[in-house]
């Protein structure tokens, strides 16, 4: 089996010629030469190398897709969590393993070189790594494609623990520049804000003319994306703010010194800085303007592109062009179209309306209401003047010939299907927006979607029957196995075709090995390896000392009391107690390891923090347990640290309360590296227990329906505190000062959150999780039977490669067909 042909043609390059390259970049493009050298000018060297098969690539592509006049999806995303680019981009040209011999041969690990990249992290979690898998398939799977996003001078802050609390810093990935991205000044856009609108009459009609308060450019900033293989290499086109005039003379003369500078501050604030928040709406004035900066800039982009082709001949613009909306961060983009077409191309409304709502597509990622965008309709009216117009517009022709048709004299329904909420001072509801100027909307896993339609939009589904479609979440294999997983996929390779990054289902042939010894020992050596480097980077990280023949139980993730870090952490306090009075209680050894940042205005996610940093400062010190438990709460926690702890994960844990989280993503990359799914019937996760087999996870918990019972019933936390001895001794235990000596209930937010609202039902799901647990710790400790399941779980899980729901976006909403770029 082994030896078969490999996907990634491999560039016809030496070694010799490769360290060539890149001693001549390190000479001639850094100018410094090898004696001298820092790390991070090899990093800039090696990337040099390797952007001559990039830049040539994204030409290529460029040229065969404009040759051939291509439809191309263009996805519009707030968020591109990309991490590192070095690794990934050298995995897809195939030129991983050339290259680390040749750094070999220059006295280095390419590994150390690797660690000098700092993550691009402009996202804040799962939909920002989405949109980042997402644009790596769309390449791979030569579609044409562009993904659309801000530049922000700052992405999401750096975590850092201060006796236990989190703190933020403001994080520097351009501190250096990045040699991944190419700035293309000649296609700078400029883009509009405040000021007024005018009606012009003449020849009989009126015309609308927006005078603006405020311009600035938008300067795109090009990253290449590269596809496995090498074949394609699609753009990520990321757009910074600038002032107009950099410098206001007049106002400088007349003595405003510094006001001569205020424009171009402002202006550059639009794209400085990520907003940290995951699932809730910012609902901040310069939150709407950046949604507004990138999504005009990208509108113009697209319309300049087509018109460059084919003047103002629109009528192909639909079958060229389609647009999908990343959640409803860019949903301004509908009006903004809308705007284009009607008063700088003359099109007529309903002609406009009609390719506005081909053209758009839109992925709802939460049901959370405080994450369902509203903006106040007077900010709209100020920053956006022409906008609120046509939202005006586009909401009173839906009223009228679509809600009113369907449900005559109906004003209920109106109100709730209305694009604005009269209600708390008249807000534009961005959802409804999306789905009104949409032709698909789709949840991302499909217990959501059904959701989506059952709860969030019953009526929107009622009236376009068919509009409302799943596509389940996906992560590109490259990054999250091949790259980040070398020793499983060299195991893999002796097994299966080497093209397995490209084709995943070809890890089914691993199925008839779960029960083989041989590969099972070979399969856990892998893990067992991988858990000993990481038992190094803990160390480094926290000091803290575990072992690698204990169990990782990994939960990584926003902090957010949906995803019930909590209900780890009173678990976790529960086996301290158990431990504390029986030393000899019996259990496999265990690290919890947790990763997780805090939106910074979230006051009880920090105090969860903190609860977790105390009690495991307590447990990782006290000889009585002797070391059967630890707790690690590794800082900063980003795609590059994932990448080092995923494969060397054990247990995943995946313990939202059911309903609420919409598909996740870590849950995918850990079992498909050997993770066993510890976790509710919710999101995804529901769909890797049907993959990889009900016997291979651990599913405990409500369900969705059981959880909407309990609330109908009025759910009674106190009834659980009172009931369980266990769980109310770890709870009172929250109260006194056993993890914070000397200060009594300063671990109390927690404990009161709980016993006195729990929102998320963590008292009510305890029980059945520390059960679950105690699966956990017999299954492990039958060594056939874990293997046997993590085996499973790598060979099953092919459904969750991001290749396949790109595959699902193109066939049944962007209707995009694969042209795969010129070769030489
Ligand atoms: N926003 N948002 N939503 C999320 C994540 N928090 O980013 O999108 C992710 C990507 O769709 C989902 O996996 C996750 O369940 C959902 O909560």
């Amino acid at each position: 089996m082994s030896g078969k042909k490999s996907a990634a043609p491999k560039p016809d390059m030496t070694v010799k010629q490769f360290k060539e390259t890149v001693i001549k970049h390190l000479r001639s493009t850094l100018g410094t030469y090898e004696e001298k050298a820092s790390k991070q000018a090899w990093n800039q060297a090696i990337a040099a190398s390797v952007n001559e098969f990039i830049f040539d690539g994204v030409s290529r592509t460029r040229k065969t897709h404009a040759g051939k006049d291509a439809r191309a999806v263009h996805y519009l995303s707030l968020e591109f969590l990309m991490g590192r680019l070095m690794s990934n981009n050298l995995q897809n040209l195939g030129l991983y393993e050339l290259a680390d011999k040749a750094m070999k041969e220059l006295g280095f690990e390419l590994a150390d070189i690797l660690e000098e990249e700092p993550d691009m992290a402009l996202g804040n979690g799962g939909l920002g790594r989405l949109a980042a898998c997402f644009i790596d398939s769309m390449a791979t799977l030569a579609l044409p494609a562009i993904g659309y996003g801000i530049h922000y001078e700052h992405g999401l802050f750096r975590q850092e623990f201060f006796k236990g609390r989190q703190v933020e810093r403001p994080d520097q990935w351009r501190e250096f520049g990045s040699p991944w991205e190419i700035c293309r000044p000649e296609s700078e856009q400029v883009v509009k804000l405040y000021g007024y609108v005018e009606t012009v009459y003449e020849n009989g009609g009126s015309h609308k003319v927006w005078h603006p308060g405020r311009t600035m450019r938008a300067i795109p900033w090009d990253i290449p994306i590269v596809g496995y293989g090498g074949h394609n290499v699609n753009v990520l086109r990321l757009w910074e703010s600038r002032a107009d005039k950099f410098f206001d003379w007049d106002v400088f003369n007349s003595g405003g010194y510094v006001d001569a500078y205020t424009e171009s501050v402002q202006a550059e604030t639009v794209s400085k800085v990520l907003y940290p928040n995951d699932e809730t709406d910012a609902g901040k004035e310069l939150r709407l303007i950046q949604q507004y900066f990138f999504s005009a800039a990208s509108i113009a982009d697209v319309m300049r592109r087509f018109r460059n082709a084919h003047g103002n001949d629109f009528s192909k613009f639909t079958a060229l062009n389609a647009l999908q909306l990343n959640d409803t961060h860019p949903a301004i983009a509908i009006p903004e179209l809308m705007r284009v077409l009607v008063d700088e191309e003359g099109i007529s409304w309903a002609e406009a309306w009609k390719m506005t709502r081909e053209t758009f597509s839109y992925t709802n990622h939460t049901l959370l209401p405080e994450a369902l965008e509203k903006w106040p309709l007077r900010m709209i009216q100020h920053v956006l003047p022409r906008h609120m117009e046509i939202i005006f517009e586009i909401n009173a022709r839906f009223l009228k010939d679509e809600v009113e048709t369907k449900w005559p004299g109906n004003d209920g329904i109106k109100r709730k299907l209305s694009i604005i909420e009269e209600a708390n001072g008249q807000m534009v509801r961005m959802g409804n927006l999306s789905v009104v100027g949409s032709h698909a909307v789709n949840g991302v896993a499909q217990i959501h979607s059904d959701l989506v339609k059952k709860d969030l939009f019953p009526e929107m589904n009622e009236l376009w029957p068919g509009k409302f479609l799943n596509v389940t979440n996906g992560i590109t294999p490259r990054r999250w196995m091949k790259a980040c997983n070398p020793r499983l996929s060299t195991l893999i390779e002796k097994h299966v075709d080497a093209d397995w990054p490209r084709y995943l289902e070809k890890l089914t042939a691993l199925k008839p090995l779960a029960d083989d010894s041989k590969f099972q020992k070979e399969y856990m050596a892998v893990k067992h390896a991988n858990k000993e480097d990481f038992v190094k980077v803990i160390k480094e990280l926290t000091d803290v000392d575990v072992s690698a023949d204990a169990i990782f139980d990994v939960q990584i993730k926003r902090l957010h009391e949906y995803k019930r870090q909590h209900l780890n952490l009173l678990y976790i306090m529960a086996l301290y107690r158990r431990l504390l009075i029986n030393p000899d209680y019996d259990m496999h050894p265990r690290v919890f390891i947790f990763g997780a940042k805090a939106a910074p205005g979230y006051y009880l996610a920090k105090e969860i923090i903190f609860a977790i940093n105390k009690v495991a400062e307590k447990v990782n010190n006290d000889p009585r347990i002797k070391d059967k438990i630890k707790v690690v709460f590794l800082p900063n926690y980003r795609v590059s640290l994932a990448e080092k702890l995923i494969p060397a994960a054990d247990v995943s844990q995946q313990i939202s309360l059911a309903g609420k989280e919409a598909s996740g993503t870590g849950n995918m990359k850990l079992a498909l590296n050997g993770a066993i799914t510890l976790g509710t019937l919710d999101g995804a996760n529901i769909e890797i227990a049907e993959e990889a087999g009900e016997e291979n996870v651990v599913i405990f918990g409500m369900d969705v329906d059981e959880v909407v019972e309990t609330r109908e019933q009025g759910y009674n936390p106190g009834h659980y505190y009172q009931n369980n001895e266990e769980l109310k001794a770890v709870l009172d235990w929250l109260d006194s000062d056993f993890f914070t000596p000397g200060e009594p209930g300063l671990l109390s937010a927690v404990k009161h959150n709980l016993v006195d609202h729990d929102p998320y039902m963590v008292l009510a799901d305890y029980q059945s999780y520390s059960d679950a647990q105690s699966k956990i710790d017999a299954l492990y400790r039958d060594k056939k039977a874990w293997a046997r399941a993590a085996i499973i779980n790598t060979a099953s899980l092919a459904k969750f490669n991001s290749d396949r729901s790109i595959q699902d976006y193109a066939d049944t909403i962007w209707n995009l067909k694969p042209i795969k770029a010129a070769a030489k």
